[in-house]
This record gives structure tokens, C-alpha cells and sequence, in this order.
């Protein structure tokens, strides 16, 4: 059986009294990637931040199958304004992401902790250099790793991958899937690129300028005009 470990249900967010997502409606199962695509304007991120616990929702309801979901969600956000000449290496940058930490300093399970996923985001090799030498690939590496630092169950990439080339976007999305079908982690992937979508989603969900909401299997997916949302 497959359990859900997110229910949205008719939910409707605002800035002030605009209606920015009304009577959303949808369900992520445990293991399932799902890509969010539409328009700008459309609402993504306001779902992001409503499923972040950082705008409450107007009306209608988000619920987490199990509380410890909710509070370890990886999130990996649309862009980041880093000052390039910050003085923090890799490995640095992806522990600023360790919870619970009572020491200056890392405990050898934190020290392993932080090891482990370096080698999984292949991130090895730069550990010790200022994140502001690395490419804009490693970047994105480098955030991913922090984001799945502390192995959550669901984990929101926000165009994560918009500024990088089609390799390096191919790259980063293969890490995730690794990830995701190692450790049976959710994903929820807002991007502008259908091509990309198809290739590593299971479904979608399709958010439009009339608050119209559709999703399915991303078998399913038709867009009728262009494949550009
Ligand atoms: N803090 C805010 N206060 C008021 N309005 C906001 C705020 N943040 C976003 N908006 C408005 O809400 C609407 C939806 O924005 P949102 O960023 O959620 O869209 P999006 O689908 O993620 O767009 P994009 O694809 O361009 O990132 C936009 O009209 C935006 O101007």
C-alpha cells in the first residue's frame, strides 16, 4: 500500500485579501516525485511557503501524515543572494544545515554526517574550497546537500535547476532520483521545463492564471499550446 504523507485540501492563500491559490487540491504519496509546473504568476512558490509553514493558509487545510515530515523538509528555494566573497567553504556551507548542534565545533557523528553527503552529491573534491570558486553546477550540488543533510522525507526543489545547462540539469535531477528511490524520500519539483518533468516525474501538477488546478500521472500531461509554461 502506499501511504500519503501530504494531503492538501481546499486550500486557498493570500497576500492580504488576494487570492493567490484558491481550492487547491492534491495528495503526495511516500517515494513520489511531483513536478509543479505552470505560468509566473500562477502561485508556486506561494505553495512552497504555505507548505513551508511560512504563510498560513486562508482556508482549507495542509496536512503531514506524521508531524516530523513537516519539520524537516530539504528545501532547496528559486535563488539565493550569497555574497561570492564570503568566507565559507563547502563543507562549511553545507553543515550550516546540522540541527541540534551544542558544540562549537562537529562531533565526529556530524563530521560523518556531513562526509556522507558531500560523497553523495559528489562534492568531495571541493570540500575545502570557498563556495564562491564553485561553478554554478557544484552550487546547486552544495544547496542540495544541505537540503538533504538531515535525510527528510520530503524534499521541494523551487527551479532549482533554471539557471544551469542541460547537463548540469540532467546531473543534479539524477542525484535527487538517486536520493529519492534510495531512501524512498517525496519530491516536489517546481519547474518551467516540461522536457525535464516528463524525464524524472511521476505526476504533476498543473497550476493556471484562472486558479484552475489539474494533475495526474505525468503520462497523462497534455499542454495544448506550446510545451512552455
Ligand atoms: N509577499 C508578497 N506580497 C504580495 N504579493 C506577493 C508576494 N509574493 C508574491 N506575490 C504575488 O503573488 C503572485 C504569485 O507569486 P508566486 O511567486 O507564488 O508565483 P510563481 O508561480 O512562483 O511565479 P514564478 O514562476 O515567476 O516564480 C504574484 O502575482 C506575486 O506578485
Amino acid at each position: 500500500m502506499i501511504n500519503d504523507i501530504l494531503t492538501v485540501s481546499q486550500l486557498t492563500a493570500s497576500y492580504g485579501p488576494v487570492n493567490i491559490i484558491k481550492d487547491l487540491n492534491f495528495k503526495l504519496a511516500q517515494g513520489e516525485f511531483l513536478s509543479i509546473i505552470g505560468e509566473n504568476g500562477v502561485g508556486k512558490t506561494t505553495l512552497v511557503r504555505s507548505l513551508l509553514g511560512i504563510l498560513k493558509p486562508r482556508a482549507g487545510k495542509i496536512e503531514f501524515a506524521d508531524n516530523s515530515i513537516a519539520h524537516n523538509i530539504g528545501y532547496v528555494p528559486q535563488s539565493r543572494n550569497l555574497d561570492e566573497e564570503y568566507p565559507i567553504t563547502v563543507r562549511d556551507f553545507v553543515s550550516l544545515n546540522l540541527r541540534d548542534s551544542k558544540l562549537p565545533w562537529l562531533s565526529p557523528n556530524e563530521k560523518a554526517k556531513v562526509t556522507s553527503i558531500l560523497k553523495q552529491t559528489d562534492l568531495m573534491k571541493i570540500a575545502n574550497r570557498p563556495l564562491g570558486q564553485a561553478s554554478g553546477g557544484e552550487k546547486q550540488r552544495a544547496y542540495l546537500a544541505q537540503a538533504l543533510l538531515n535525510s527528510p522525507k520530503l524534499l521541494i526543489l523551487d527551479e532549482s535547476t533554471a539557471s544551469l545547462d542541460v547537463e548540469m540539469k540532467q546531473e543534479l535531477l539524477k542525484l535527487v532520483v538517486k536520493f529519492q528511490k534510495e531512501n524512498q524520500t517525496s519530491v516536489i519539483f517546481i519547474t518551467h521545463d516540461l522536457p525535464l518533468a516528463r524525464r524524472y516525474s511521476d505526476s504533476y501538477l498543473l497550476m493556471t492564471k484562472q486558479q484552475e488546478y489539474t494533475t495526474g500521472p505525468i503520462s497523462s500531461l497534455v499542454i495544448s499550446e506550446s510545451e512552455k509554461v
